[in-house]
């Protein structure tokens, strides 16, 4: 046996690829070439040599030939390391992606295998391949090779060289290990592979940037609600406090509680200090902090077996400045009047009265009952009173009860709580009168609600709060009512379909719109507002049409008005003039017919002195004129004498601001008018038969 000191400096390599054998043969040249005598060989010539070397690199298909041929040299089997940028283009390889690890030799193409495989690249499904090989290609998505394209097979998919392999640090040791070298030789190739080993490290580097990016991202979550946030651990350390709360606990230097225990952090806020100790769950708990309202949550943080819990602070101001911005965004869904009386066309005298009445009810908070028939513009009205009132800021919230099912009624008015029933949503939802707060709710067709229904409004209108469906909390409301309806409620009290309770709570203020047949001055008015061009506007000033227009008695009113108008805007885009007319004539026969019935309700023919017949008159009658006689009307009742100093005291009239002297020339103007009598002693004003019957007009 060969002691240490008789040992022989050859160094056998022997490889059979011929490219990897003169890699090999060249970079171990570079460190060994003065103290090694380096001998490289392919398989073939291994009995051509006459010696016995120390030691031989070989690789998986020349072990056992070298085995046989010295079997006291040291084997050492060749490794090698791939590099930073070869490993970061098979990184980048998409998950799952079929690939062709390609070399001249199988063993070559296995061992690249077995590298990446070490390395942690697990991503990819690998498969070796060798020219000659038969396997099947059909399935490829990339074709890895080192620097030998020629050994690739052709494949419509991307290819990537990954060059040649550095040799591995551990074939260097094992060379200085063989020959007993000094370990100086190691710093030389050391050098080089640190920057393997970083390749090596690659998959743990990406693995530890990942994990940063989402402690990164969580941080940033923690921050994005603005709420106050931080987080304890088991040892009663602070691990977390986002952004939020270093302003708000005015930390200069986050970095430096981090750790800390959080007694030491919050020992100036003794209360909050007590609810963390006290280690009860907490949600939405009032702690005050400096003066400050703060509700204060907890969370145990179940991640990975870890006590740790986390905290959140949210200010009551800024919940405020949330419930403000909510309400806003509702508003911008929906919840939004967008008609003011600018919108209402139509300047005849009772027109112009009901605008004038409803602008004096937007000045008041009370309860307003719209009646009319369908289309004269109740929910226009509506809209408008709520856009001129003081709470045009906050929400209009119109709900139908016509459209509304009873079954569904009570929730959508009132709200649920989660699992009132099923269907029912994950936190509940919130009814229209609690949307409505500080706003108006326009309860439309109120004629159409059903008796339990009823009940709850009434309950709702006199208490000023709900309680939603399988709830409990009483919720405070500030709403303004306006109901409309077009149905005769008084005849439904007497059928016992409508409360009378609740008639008199939403019937505080009456506006009694009239049907366009009534006031056929705003038909062509309107109508010529709706016509988009001038031959439209010509086409309906014929004089036929313009009588059949102005004839007829418009039972669906202004929405009927709206959609003659539009056929009216199609026909005069006909060219021929002639074929328009037919075509509106026999729109006319068919649609508008004159009501029979709408004639013999007319004023003249009922013999009662209309609003008609006063406009006609050129009698206008104003809200003031009504407000007086409905004062007369009420102090009769009461048994007081109706003169100026009393009526002036009355609510109706107060509303109006009228002053003795305006009501004094009024006085006169309705005596005139034959609607009451003055008497010349204590007596006062009193109404008179055609008085009574204006007024009931106006009050019902
Ligand atoms: N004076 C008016 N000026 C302009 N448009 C009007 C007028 N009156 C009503 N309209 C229009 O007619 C249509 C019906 O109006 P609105 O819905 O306010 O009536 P309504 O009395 O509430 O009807 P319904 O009882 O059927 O609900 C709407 O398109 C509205 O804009």
């Amino acid at each position: 046996m060969e002691t240490l000191e008789q040992k022989n400096k050859k160094l056998l390599i022997c490889i059979s690829d011929p490219t990897i054998l003169e890699f090999l043969t060249n970079t171990i040249q570079t460190y060994f070439e003065d103290v090694l005598d380096i001998v490289s060989i392919r398989p073939s010539k291994l009995f051509d040599l006459d010696f016995v070397p120390t030691a031989a690199i070989i690789s998986h298909r020349t072990v056992n030939l070298v085995r046989e041929r010295f079997p006291n040299t040291t084997l050492i089997l060749q490794k090698r390391d791939l590099s930073g940028q070869a490993l970061e283009k098979v990184v980048s390889l998409p998950d799952g992606s079929n690939v062709l690890i390609v070399n001249q030799h199988m063993d070559a193409a296995n061992e690249t295998i077995r590298s990446f495989i070490e390395l942690g690249i697990n991503h990819i499904n690998m498969r070796a391949y060798a020219p000659g090989n038969n396997i099947d290609t059909s399935q490829v998505d990339a074709v890895i090779y080192t620097g030998v394209p020629e050994d690739c097979p052709k494949l419509d998919c991307p290819y990537i060289d990954i060059g040649l392999r550095k040799i591995s640090l551990y074939t260097i040791i094992d060379i200085i290990r063989a020959f007993d070298l000094p370990s100086d030789f190691t710093k030389a190739y050391y050098n080089d592979s640190i920057r393997l080993f970083t390749a090596s490290c690659y998959q743990l580097q990406n693995t530890l940037e990942q994990a940063n990016t989402l402690k990164n991202n969580f941080e940033k979550i923690c921050d994005i609600n603005n709420n106050i946030t931080f987080v304890i651990n088991e040892n009663d350390e602070i691990i977390l406090f986002n952004e939020t709360a270093n302003k708000y606990f005015e930390i200069r230097d986050p970095q430096e509680i981090m750790g800390m225990d959080y007694k030491e952090v919050f020992r100036d806020q003794p209360e909050l200090l007590s609810y963390i100790a006290a280690n009860v769950p907490l949600t939405d708990t009032l702690v005050t902090i400096e003066n400050q309202k703060l509700l204060l949550s907890s969370f145990e943080m179940d991640v990975d077996k870890s006590q740790n819990k986390a905290f959140t602070l949210l200010p009551l101001s800024t919940l405020k400045k949330r419930e403000g911005m909510v309400r806003k965004k509702l508003r911008a869904t929906g919840f939004t009047a967008k008609y003011t009386f600018d919108d209402i066309l139509g300047s005849s005298t009772l027109m112009e009265r009901s605008k004038k009445l409803a602008k004096v009810y937007a000045k008041t908070e009370f309860p307003v009952l719209i009646t009319g028939e369908s289309g004269t513009g109740k929910e226009l009205f509506a809209q408008s009173i709520h856009n001129m009132s003081s709470r045009r800021e906050s929400n209009f919230v119109a709900i139908n009860f016509a459209a509304l099912p009873e079954t569904l009624a009570e929730s959508e008015l009132f709200g649920y709580m989660e699992g009132a029933f099923t269907g029912a949503l994950k936190n509940g939802k919130a009814g229209m009168f609690e949307l409505a707060h500080q706003g108006t709710i326009f309860l439309d067709e109120i004629g159409d609600a059903s008796l339990p229904v009823q009940a709850k409004l009434l309950r709702v209108l006199e208490e000023k709060e709900v309680v939603r469906v399988g709830g409990t909390d009483v919720i405070p409301v500030d709403v303004r009512i306006i109901c409309a309806t077009n149905k005769d409620l008084q005849a439904a009290i007497r059928e016992g379909t409508f409360r009378e309770d609740l008639y008199y709570r939403i019937k505080v203020l009456n506006l009694r719109l009239q049907p366009l047949r009534e006031r056929p001055e705003d038909i062509m008015e309107i109508i010529s507002h709706l016509l988009e061009s001038q031959q439209a506007k010509a086409l309906a000033n014929l004089p036929n049409i313009r009588d059949k227009l102005i004839s007829y008695t418009w039972p669906g009113n202004a929405r009927e008005l709206r959609t003659a108008a539009e056929y009216m805007n199609m026909l005069s885009s006909l060219s021929d003039r002639e074929e328009a007319l037919d075509m509106l004539n026999v729109y006319f026969e068919n649609n508008l017919q004159t009501d029979p019935l709408a004639e013999t309700e007319s004023p003249a023919q009922t013999g009662k002195p209309g609003r008609e017949e006063a406009a006609v008159k050129g009698d206008y009658i104003g809200p003031d004129l009504i407000a007086i006689l409905e004062a007369i009307f009420r102090l009769q009742n009461q048994g007081v004498t109706a003169g100026r100093n009393s009526i002036c005291k009355t609510q109706s009239a107060q509303a109006l601001q009228l002053t003795e002297s305006k009501i004094k020339s009024r006085l006169k103007k309705l005596e005139a008018m034959g609607y009451i009598t003055v008497g010349k002693t204590k007596q006062g004003a009193l109404l008179t038969d055609r008085g009574y019957q204006l007024l009931k007009q106006f009050i019902q």
